[in-house]
């Protein structure tokens, strides 16, 4: 995993990092000139006409190092800075001082310039961009886009704010992006995922285990991260050892959101799986996926227990909530599997639905017990309701909201979004990026199942939480490939089967 700063505490490392190993940050700027030229050189070997956009702040210094190394190469440079080149300051001003002598082309921002390069390199702006775009960036920026050339960003694209991840409009689309010493926020949520294009992280020789008393915001998660975490099954394992889930949701109208959750839980790994739902959905359910236990909970008889007692079963945790709708059904059917599930004292995920039924009793009785342990999963609309936010703060601000809810509900809070963040109260993990074959019904209750799942075949509520954020991810992105549209949930299934198995 790799820690995720804020750009304040990565000045503070660059600073500590340099006077502890003894040189001056100007080496740290020419590393990263290095770092970028050394990507320029590998992502488009042919490139020969490179024009490099500076602005006024050390981001400027990083390009005018790579236009000096890239003028040494041979290639044909030409620069266009946006603020005059002789009133940079500090370590920006000393990388000017060597390229000076080379007398480089300088040209004013112009359609045409950019039109013709072979790799525009965005030195505009990195960490120290705040408010709103002023003088003509927004202009400039707009013409690097128009201009449909590859773009090299240095740290990050200009015009997307490193702490949130939030982009200005306009903002630098790039194909590249080479991120200097660690990854910043805008790197792993938001639009500046979209913005960034494939994502390079330069270290600068910055050690990684050194964090010089900066707390790192999150850690990001892959998946080659987790996968040895999913214990392994032995030959003479047996259903009854692998776990048992018990699902519950889906009303009449949605009938298929629990089908998702019960067949990915089932794909991948857990040895059986009960299911809750309508009655007027349980024959679609069972040639949907024969393998599951479906239970139909009649709503005039007040089932649900009486289905309970009828099945002496032991469940290992409930996934509560997919599709369980908003009407009388969902709400009575809500009541008693939370009740259940406390007294039980099971692992619990919570989605959907079973989020507005969650907020809704807590709104009238404040001091509701809760049960444990327990996971929350909502998207941006049902954070916002669950923190009484508004959704704009919540989307301002997702990692702060998932950690309030952690800490407000003793729970683990996946708040979904582009960058799915988890927190338990003591730490932040972001697993999973960007797709957007990802906006398709459904996602969410696959998700649910594969956690369910991994809880049942032994692994804790955080862990399993983790781990199936991250293989239901890598699953979407084999799935889509480069389709954008028209991806189905239920193909995220067979992929998920194959990705807990690798
Ligand atoms: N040695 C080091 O420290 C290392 C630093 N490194 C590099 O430095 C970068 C950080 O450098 P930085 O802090 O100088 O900020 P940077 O992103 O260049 O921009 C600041 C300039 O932009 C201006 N500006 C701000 N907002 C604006 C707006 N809305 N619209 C227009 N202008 C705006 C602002 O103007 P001001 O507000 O001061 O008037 C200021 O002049 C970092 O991302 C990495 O690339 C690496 O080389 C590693 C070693
Ligand atoms: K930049």
């Amino acid at each position: 995993m790799h820690p995720v700063f804020k750009a304040d505490s990565i000045k503070v490392i660059e600073q500590a990092a340099a006077k502890a190993q003894g040189f001056a940050l100007f080496e740290l700027m020419q590393r990263a000139g290095r770092a970028a030229y050394d990507c320029l050189e590998r992502e488009w070997p042919l490139a020969h006409r490179i024009v490099v956009v500076t602005g006024s702040g050390n981001n400027a210094g990083d390009g005018l190092v790579l236009a000096r190394l890239a003028t040494e190469a041979g290639m044909q440079v030409t620069l266009v800075p946006i603020k005059p080149l002789d009133e940079l300051r500090g370590d920006a001003a000393t990388a000017w001082k060597q390229l000076e002598s080379l007398n480089l082309t300088q040209r004013e921002p112009d359609a045409m310039i950019f039109e013709q390069a072979d790799v525009i390199v965005d030195a505009l702006l990195g960490t120290g961009f705040n408010g709103q775009l002023r003088d003509n960036y927004a202009e400039v920026i707009e013409q690097i886009n128009q201009a449909g050339i590859p773009v090299l960003a240095l740290d990050l694209p200009s015009g997307v704010y490193a702490d949130s991840g939030l982009c200005s409009e306009p903002h630098i689309q790039a194909d590249h992006t080479v991120s200097f010493i660690f990854y910043k926020v805008c790197q792993v949520i938001n639009e500046g995922l979209a913005a960034q294009g494939e994502l390079h992280l330069a270290s600068l020789g910055v050690s990684q285990s050194h964090f010089h008393q900066q707390q790192p915001v999150a850690w990001k998660q892959s998946y080659s991260d987790v996968i040895d975490e999913i214990p392994e099954r032995s030959a003479t394992a047996y259903k009854h050892a692998c776990g048992h889930l018990l699902c519950v949701g889906s009303d009449f109208t949605m009938g298929g959101a629990i089908m998702l959750a019960t067949e990915t839980a089932l794909r991948s790994g857990a040895g059986l799986v009960t299911t809750f739902l309508h009655p007027d959905n349980r024959s679609a359910a069972l040639g949907f996926c024969p393998e599951a236990m479906w239970h139909g909970v009649a709503f005039e008889e007040l089932s649900f227990n009486s289905l309970i007692d009828a099945n002496p079963k032991h469940f290992d945790a409930m996934v509560l909530g997919p599709g369980l709708g908003r009407s009388e059904w969902g709400r009575q059917v809500f009541e008693q599997s939370f009740a259940f599930a406390r007294q039980q004292k099971m692992p619990c995920l919570i989605d959907g639905d079973g989020l507005y039924w969650l907020q809704l009793f807590l709104e009238q009785e404040p001091k509701l017990e809760l049960p444990q342990p327990l996971i929350v999963t909502p998207h941006v609309g049902e954070a916002a309701r669950l923190l009484s936010w508004d959704t704009a703060k919540v989307s301002e601000d997702r990692i702060s909201a998932a950690q309030a809810i952690a800490d407000g509900y003793n729970c683990i809070c996946l708040l979904k979004g582009a960058g799915t963040i988890l927190a338990d109260g003591q730490q932040v993990v972001i697993a999973g990026g960007a797709h957007p074959a990802m906006a398709t019904a459904g996602l969410g209750d696959v998700l649910s199942g594969l956690i369910g799942s991994l809880i049942v075949q032994g692994m804790s509520p955080w862990d399993a939480t983790r781990v199936a954020t991250s293989i239901h991810f890598t699953a979407g992105v084999e799935v889509a490939r480069d389709r954008v549209r028209g991806m189905l949930a239920s193909e995220l299934i067979e992929s998920i089967h194959y990705w807990v198995n690798r």
